[in-house]
């Protein structure tokens, strides 16, 4: 049975209430129209282990009037919303409303979408297309008429064919459709060479850049630890320079969520904090830098005919991807990243859309 979670479900009068409890000072007016801030909506379809992951990070950072969430499963949908609505009094004032009818995230400034299949033990991210590209076709038509002018954030995975899928759907510009691509595994990278190094990962520059899952390619020559370039260091000061280290941890980054998977069942903190990394950067107008998926035709020689997203570092705002930055690559990786872009192609290619 449906139970009322606010006061004026349960009868009482919000207006009368709140007039009845503080009065307005004697001359008091409306707030003019100049004083007034626009606020942020960001809406969350897919209340699962990852949308939940994310709605709560995003709430911690307070960087939404309104967050609206969306899920297939009503009960499940509600018992999260009351669950968050609950630490109401340790949180910034966040109106969240929930409804498994995608209108509810109408007028969004940002829909970030977890909805879909998720991986079974050992089984890849690229198994999930076509159960979740029909998930999408549902999903990003509507989501797109609800909020025009929204930025997109794909998370459910394969999440760079997901993201050509939603771009194609939706009709938005590229720079308004990211996928959240490889900023998670950029920071499993850089947790992992930070242990390595006995540093700060904070304090290690290094991006995986490529396909989020098997093919996603690690960029040693550019990586730097307090602006020093790591690889060169070594090679100058005839330090022993271990590439069985490095290739270790490249695989261990791939391994990770397979790793997680096998454990728990399936991942959900860090992909968390990533996804509210990515949504300040872009709410904030932060103009920072993150791997994420986005239209990379033409770019280290991919096709300009081949409308493949993948991760490239790319600079983050308020209207979306603001560039991509031209990282200059050894052949190695630029070959790695050609072979990445070509697997996502290959697959996009199967889809009628
Ligand atoms: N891009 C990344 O780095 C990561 C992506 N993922 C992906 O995120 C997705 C979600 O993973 P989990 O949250 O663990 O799965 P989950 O199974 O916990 O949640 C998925 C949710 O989607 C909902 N859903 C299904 N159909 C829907 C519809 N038509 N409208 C709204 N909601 C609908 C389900 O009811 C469920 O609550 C998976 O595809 C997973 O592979 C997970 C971790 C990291
Ligand atoms: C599941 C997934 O894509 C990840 O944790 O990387």
């Amino acid at each position: 049975m449906k139970k009322a979670s606010s006061l004026s479900e349960l009868g009482f009068d919000a207006e009368g209430a709140s007039s009845g409890f503080f009065r307005p000072v004697a001359d008091g007016g409306s707030t003019p129209t100049s004083h007034r801030r626009r606020l942020t909506k960001i809406s969350v379809i897919g209340a699962g282990n990852v949308g939940m992951a994310i709605a709560q990070t995003i709430l911690t950072r307070d960087m939404a009037d309104e967050i609206a969430l969306v899920d297939a499963v009503p009960d499940k949908l509600r018992g999260e919303m009351l669950d968050l609505q609950h630490a109401a009094a340790f949180l910034p004032r966040v109106r969240l409303v929930s409804d498994t009818d995608l209108a509810v995230t109408r007028g969004s400034d940002l829909a970030i979408v977890t909805a879909g299949a998720r991986q079974i033990p050992g089984e890849s991210r690229l198994n999930l297309l076509q159960r979740n590209v029909a998930l999408f076709r549902k999903i990003v038509p509507a989501l797109a008429e609800h909020s025009p002018e929204a930025l997109l954030l794909i998370v459910s995975n394969p999440v760079d064919v997901l993201t050509y899928v939603a771009w194609k759907l939706s009709g938005f510009p590229a720079s308004r459709v990211i996928g959240s691509g490889t900023n998670l595994d950029s920071s499993r990278f850089r947790f992992l060479l930070a242990e390595h190094l006995q540093v700060n990962a904070q304090d290690v520059q290094a991006y995986m850049v490529g396909e989020h899952g098997d093919s996603s390619v690690a960029i040693w020559s550019s990586m730097s630890v307090a602006g020093m370039p790591v690889l060169k260091s070594l090679r100058e000061s005839h330090q022993s320079f271990d590439e069985e280290a490095l290739e270790g941890i490249r695989r261990a980054v791939v391994d990770s969520a397979y790793e997680v998977i096998s454990l728990k069942g399936y991942t959900s903190w860090a992909i968390g904090y990533s996804v509210a990394s990515l949504a300040a950067s872009l709410l904030r107008d932060q103009h920072r830098i993150h791997p994420v998926s986005v239209l990379a035709s033409g770019f280290h020689g991919i096709p300009q005919d081949h409308e493949v997203f993948l991760s490239l570092p790319a600079r983050l705002g308020r209207a979306g991807v603001l560039g991509v930055a031209e990282m200059e690559l050894t052949e190695e990786e630029a070959r790695r990243l050609r072979r990445s872009a070509k697997t996502l192609w290959e697959n996009c290619q199967l889809l009628d859309l």
